[in-house]
């Protein structure tokens, strides 16, 4: 048998997942994300887009500057200002960096969105790839809506951006319109109709608004595409992209009738999905494949059955494989730091000493009101004592009456900006109260869009965890907090978004 395709896994979670509402994430968060990235050992990581934001611009040169081995993409418009500022941000990693510069083709954005004709569009496409590459030869276009596009005019442009020095061409499906047959068609489309096409890997970049994305991305793979965009846990614009555990998987378990291969060490997915559950608040459905609490729990009698005989009755991958280490080690109030380590290592934590020994006493606290604890309290400690936001709002103590017969009232001890100060507001309940008395006192003039509770793990002792969306000035941020006392758990998310929406203030616009 011959040895099966290497297909270079580029992975967009900085960018494309971030455009998620709510998936914003500050330069200290990237940065965490891409180390983890950069252990599972994707090919690309596109860091985001440096003309967005002074924030973006700025973690996107430090993840070009700290990351090692995985090549580092930054996107831009095809024009000079963008291109310009992306090479300023991604020239610390030298010939690992990638401009990634793209311009719509399809009728409809051409015609409503950009106000242009083909021939204005190929040329300014060459333009900014010509400009591109005089920065770095690794320089990829990306026809955005490719999909929509006509056929012959798709061809002429991959055909004149090749020539022009692109050494990738992506083919997006924007808006996930596509499907597996007719996407199979384009590419191979593309390799018949455009004669310069094997100076370039053809990449492809799915949508999931059918929840088509993976399958499209695997049929693009048949046709000879060797490179496929995707994000963790498919977060991204609108229903999010084509899922990296999923696309990984489906290519590592069925290479009997697909000879692919991805470089990606497959034991750090689970790792890698829960640090980004973890940073940005967008939790992973039960059922979602790879990743879900249920890929691998199995609850009807009849497989469990199979199961205890042989697990390969009803698992087509094993848990292991994605990093799902079922056999553990019990934490609880006398575990000493050995355990705490490994077990913190394993979930893909790389702390230095001090955080360790922060996260350590914490989990003492908790361990002390809290029978056993999970890896989903865990998950919780290191949100809560680690992966912080600057602290403009810290709260320092609460307490808060209410009941069938009191009105509900919050007392609230913060300091904000240094400055300690104290109120007490009545609310309609405890939490109202609670959201009140931070708002006052913050003197944030923000709204409360989104306000959930769930219990991290199971029992009457379990840690509860609070997510709340706050919106200031159109701007959105996700907030969580846990702790045993559900409401001390709702205060800490409320602060915490107002922590997040403080420091972004600072990724305004670039002046253009
Ligand atoms: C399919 C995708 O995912 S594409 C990436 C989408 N991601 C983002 O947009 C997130 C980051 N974006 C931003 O921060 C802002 O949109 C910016 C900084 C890029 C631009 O902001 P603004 O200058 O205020 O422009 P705005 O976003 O309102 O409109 C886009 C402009 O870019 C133009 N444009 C859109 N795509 C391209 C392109 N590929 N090449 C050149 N120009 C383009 C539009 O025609 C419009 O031009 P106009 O201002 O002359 O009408
Ligand atoms: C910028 C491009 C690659 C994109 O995200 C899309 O077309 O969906
Ligand atoms: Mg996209």
């Amino acid at each position: 048998m011959s040895e099966p395709k290497k297909i270079l896994i580029f992975d967009t979670t900085l960018r494309d997942g971030e455009q998620s509402p709510g998936a914003s994430m500050t330069i200290e968060e990237k940065l965490r994300i891409a180390h983890q990235l950069e252990k599972m050992n994707v090919d690309v990581m596109e860091a985001g887009f440096p003309i967005a934001s002074e924030g973006d611009f700025e973690a996107v040169k430090k993840i070009a500057q700290t990351i090692k081995g995985p090549q580092i993409a930054g996107l831009s418009r095809a024009n000079d200002k963008d291109i310009d500022r992306a090479w300023e941000a991604l020239k610390y990693a030298g010939d690992r960096g990638r401009i990634h510069t793209f311009i719509a083709t399809s009728d409809i954005h051409m015609k409503h969105k950009l106000k242009m004709t083909e021939d204005e569009v190929v040329e300014t496409a060459v333009k900014a790839v010509k400009r591109a590459a005089g920065y770095t030869p690794n320089v990829e276009f990306s026809a955005e809506d490719a999909v929509r596009t006509r056929l012959p005019f798709l061809a002429r442009i991959v055909e004149a951006v090749i020539d022009a020095g692109a050494t990738t061409v992506n083919i997006p499906d924007t808006v996930g319109y596509t499907m597996p047959n007719e996407y199979y068609d384009i590419i191979r489309y593309l390799k018949e109709n455009v004669p310069n096409i094997e100076r370039a890997v053809i990449s492809v970049h799915c949508h999931n608004d059918l929840g088509l994305s993976v399958a499209n991305s695997l049929a693009a793979i048949r046709a000879g595409a060797g490179q496929v965009e995707c994000t963790v846990n498919g977060i991204g614009e609108r229903a999010g992209n084509c899922s990296l555990e999923e696309v990984v998987m489906g290519l590592k378990t069925r290479q009997d009738i697909m000879p692919y291969k991805t470089d990606v060490v497959t034991e750090h997915i689970y790792a890698t999905s829960r640090l980004l559950t973890t940073i940005t608040g967008i939790v992973v459905q039960p059922n979602k494949a790879i990743v879900g609490a249920n890929a691998f729990a199995h609850e009807a009698g009849i497989h469990q059955h199979g199961v205890l005989m042989e697990k390969s009755t009803y698992e087509i991958m094993t848990p292991e494989s994605i990093g799902l280490n079922q056999n553990k080690l019990v934490l609880g109030k006398h575990s000493g730091r050995h355990a705490f380590i490994q077990r913190l290592e394993s979930l893909g934590y790389d702390l230095s000493k001090e955080d360790i020994e922060k996260a350590f006493v914490r989990f003492k606290a908790l361990a002390d009101v809290k029978k056993e604890i999970f890896d989903e309290d865990l998950d919780a400690i290191v949100a809560d004592e680690i992966i912080r936001v600057p602290e403009r709002y810290k709260l320092l103590q609460m307490n808060v009456s209410s009941g069938s017969f009191a009105a509900p009232t919050a007392t609230v001890q913060m300091e904000v900006d240094g400055e300690i100060c104290k109120t007490a507001v009545i609310g309609d309940g405890p939490v109202d109260a609670t959201f009140k008395a931070i708002k006052d006192l913050s003197g944030c003039d923000v709204r409360l869009l989104h306000f959930s509770v769930g219990a991290i793990t199971g029992g009457t002792d379990a840690q509860g965890e609070c997510t709340v969306r706050l919106e200031e000035q159109g701007r959105e941020q996700l907030g969580q907090g846990a702790h045993p006392d559900i409401i001390v758990a709702a205060a800490k998310a409320y602060i915490n978004a107002l922590n997040k929406i403080a420091s972004l203030q600072k990724r305004t616009p670039v002046d253009l």
